[in-house]
């Protein structure tokens, strides 16, 4: 390991897709402003997700702890975390540690940091449900985070509030707007400039040519059990429409597919398709009238699209898409999911006042701010 000398060492930090979705275009602006001595290390929390993403970002990790288990218990996951990380930061001796959101990751690695005084930023930060059980164990990670970190990226106003409501000091606090949406614009330009990148939609578009498609994630963990069978049964009931065709990207976990699986495999107009890589689920929301999902990042991600969002979950930690009227909480009632999927489907005005393209999540330029702050706290030039 030779270290860029003079410079900030900075370690950036993650373990899921969501998340290193969201820490590549950070990773790309650290890099760019050529100041810091920009290391990653990854988890590997899930495996396969992130080394797809990291493929599409070129990152290659620097520490790579590859620590998933099969059925992973939250806490032998957590201790693997704050043990195995900490054995990291000692032999990679950073100036600051970034993490990003809510994940075992994100509060496991800012504890070792805190063992070591080890400055942590925290990317995505404030954003609160109000309920330390939904989502689980999400709350409690990032409140953890937010004790420990002295910079923290709000990507909204209200995640700034929140913050400061809980006492953290305001010159900590830097409203950045989200890097999902920085990772967004990204991806769609290079799908935009070549669509031969994003293939595995081809087959299916032509498949249901001529049919409205509505894009289905479900696998947030509070819905496990009665929220999944009531979300299937909306989405069987769904299918009996002529002029629609679903499309969901199944997550690998028993607790989704032991319910979707026999619901919905042999409807006609339904395709249940592993995970797509995320060039490819860029441009299936893009190609898609409504987007239903218990998912969080793309909560985020589909009104800069122009595309309404209906979400399946009781709360949300993301208000501003609700506030801003492009997203609507249902809840896992499977009448309100039919119901409103239909109203948007057959009003022509209702879905044109959801799908006014304005995204309360940012404008591109998150990642960009968060370097610009965090040269300015370490007083680092370009
Ligand atoms: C409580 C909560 O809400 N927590 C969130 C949750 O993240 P999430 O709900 O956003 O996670 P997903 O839905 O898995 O990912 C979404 C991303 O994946 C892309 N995507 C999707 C389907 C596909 O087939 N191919 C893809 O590429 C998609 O465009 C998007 O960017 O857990 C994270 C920690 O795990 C948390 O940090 C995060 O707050």
């Amino acid at each position: 390991m030779t270290r860029d000398r003079g410079k900030p060492r900075i370690l950036v930090t993650f373990g899921t897709r969501p998340e290193a979705i969201k820490m590549f275009p950070v990773v790309e602006a650290l890099r760019k402003h050529g100041g810091f001595d920009v290391r990653v290390a990854v988890t590997a929390q899930h495996r396969e997700m992130l080394d797809q993403v990291l493929a599409f970002a070129g990152i290659r990790p620097d520490v790579d702890l590859d620590l998933m288990q099969k059925g992973q218990s939250l806490d032998a996951l957590s201790a693997r975390i704050v043990t195995c990380f900490g054995e990291a930061l000692d032999r990679e001796k950073p100036d600051r540690v970034l993490v990003h959101g809510d994940t075992l990751t994100t509060m496991m690695a800012s504890l070792a940091c805190y063992f070591r005084r080890i400055p942590v930023g925290h990317v995505e930060a404030g954003l609160r449900s109000g309920d330390i059980y939904a989502p689980w164990p999400e709350e409690v990670n990032r409140m953890v985070t937010g004790v420990i970190a002295d910079l923290h990226f709000a990507p909204t106003r209200t995640a700034a509030e929140a913050l400061i409501a809980e006492n953290v000091p305001e010159d900590s606090i830097h409203v950045t707007g989200n890097t999902v949406i920085d990772a967004l614009l990204a991806a769609r330009a290079r799908i935009r400039d070549n669509p031969s990148l994003a293939p595995g939609l081809h087959a299916l578009r032509e498949r249901f040519a001529g049919r409205k498609i509505l894009a289905v994630t479900a696998h947030r963990r509070e819905n496990f059990g009665e929220g999944m069978h009531a979300i299937a049964r909306a989405l069987v009931e769904l299918a009996k429409r002529d002029d629609l065709a679903i499309i969901y990207p199944m997550h690998p976990n028993p607790n989704v597919e032991s319910v979707m699986r026999p619901a919905l495999e042999n409807l006609d107009n339904v395709a249940l398709i592993d995970p797509l890589d995320y060039l490819e689920f860029v441009a299936l929301m893009d190609a898609s009238e409504i987007v239903l999902t218990d998912s969080g990042g793309i909560q985020e991600e589909a009104p800069s699209l122009g595309k309404p969002v209906i979400v399946m979950r009781e709360t949300t930690e993301r208000p501003e898409g609700v506030a801003a009227g492009t997203a609507l909480l249902v809840g896992t009632d499977t009448n309100a999911i039919i119901n409103e999927t239909a109203r948007l489907l057959d009003n022509p005005v209702d879905y044109a006042a959801m799908a006014r393209a304005h995204s309360p999540y940012g404008d591109g330029t998150a990642s960009k701010a968060i370097v610009e702050a965090i040269a300015e706290r370490m007083g680092t030039r370009a």
